[in-house]
Formats: structure tokens, sequence, C-alpha cells
């Protein structure tokens, strides 16, 4: 699907296609539609990244919590998204040994305790070694750094998500 056909999609279908491109937050695909046309994929990104940004501080707390652990509860009962699942399979973290994941699940409660939402890494572009340090540095950092830094990698997700549903015209495209 390029662009094109982006903007010509009805609500429906849009918010059917793209309404996980930001983990269980349809209500900011919803918000975005009526802002076709986009002229480009990148275009469509910004709409996303402005309305989140517009969002108050518990706003983007929410954005946060309706993220799955990585390695959670989710991943080992099968409840996890189709996107989410292939994520966290791709970084590894389906295949943790029993050391791995428990270091993973207290590292993830301890950061649910200090913070109030979960960690958030964007799993696609790390591997499970780097999540667990990653993990591991940022629960000694402070809310608002850390809820700033949930967002950016919700926004990394989001645009991955999105690169996978629109073709965009391939800078070495013949
Ligand atoms: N808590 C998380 O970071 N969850 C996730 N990161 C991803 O890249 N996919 C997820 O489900």
């Amino acid at each position: 699907m390029d662009i094109n056909a982006v903007n010509a999609l009805p609500y429906e279908d849009f918010v059917n296609i793209f309404g996980n491109v930001v983990e269980k937050c349809p209500i900011i695909t919803a918000s975005v539609w009526s802002r076709r046309p986009f002229v480009s994929l990148p275009a469509l990104e910004a709409a996303i990244s402005e309305f989140i940004d517009s969002l108050p501080e518990s706003g983007k707390e929410g954005i946060l919590r309706c993220h799955p652990d990585l390695a959670g509860r989710d991943l080992q009962r099968g409840t996890l998204t189709l996107e989410s699942r292939e994520e966290q399979a791709r970084a590894g973290l389906d295949s943790l040994n029993s050391a791995e994941a428990s270091r993973m699940t207290r590292l993830n409660e301890e950061y649910k305790e200090r913070f109030g939402f979960p960690f958030v890494i964007c799993a696609r572009m790390n591997d499970k070694a780097n999540i667990l340090r990653q993990l591991s540095e940022r629960c000694q950092n402070e809310r608002a750094v850390e809820r700033a830094r949930g967002i950016e990698e919700v926004k990394k997700i989001c645009r991955l998500r999105l690169q996978g549903l629109v073709l965009t015209d391939a800078p070495n495209k013949l």
C-alpha cells in the first residue's frame, strides 16, 4: 500500500490497518485520520508523534501502560498482539534461559514499582543482552526522564510498524 492508497482509506479500514501502530492505542490512529491526506509516510508518522507530544504527562504514561512487559506474562500466555509477539521474538525474548527470564521479571517489576509504568524499548532495534542492560541502567533514572525515553521508544516502534504497512519510495528506486 502506498501513501495514496492510505489517504483513500475510509475511516474503518484506516483504523483496522493502522490501529495498533502504537500498541493498544487505536485512539491515536483514530485521531490522526482527520488530518489526511498525508503527503508522505513521514507526514503520517509526524501527525502521530504530534498527537502523542500534545498529551499531558498522564496521557503519555497511559500510552506506556498499554505496552506488555518484555518477556512477561503476555508472552508466556500467548496473549501478545501479533506485532508485539514478532518484535519480542526477533529480539530473542521468547528464548531466554531461566536466569535471564528471572532477571528480566525482577527488573521489570522493580522498574514498574519505581515509575508506575512499564519499561518500554524498541525491541526490534535491540537484542536481549542490550535490553537487559538498558532495563538495569534506566531503572536508576528519574521519572520524567523515563517518561520521555519511553515515549521516544514508542515512536521508534511506531515508525517500524508503519514501515511494515506502507510502501515508501525506496531512494534507490529504478
Ligand atoms: N515493553 C515493551 O517495550 N514492549 C515492546 N517493545 C516492542 O518493541 N514491542 C513490544 O511489545
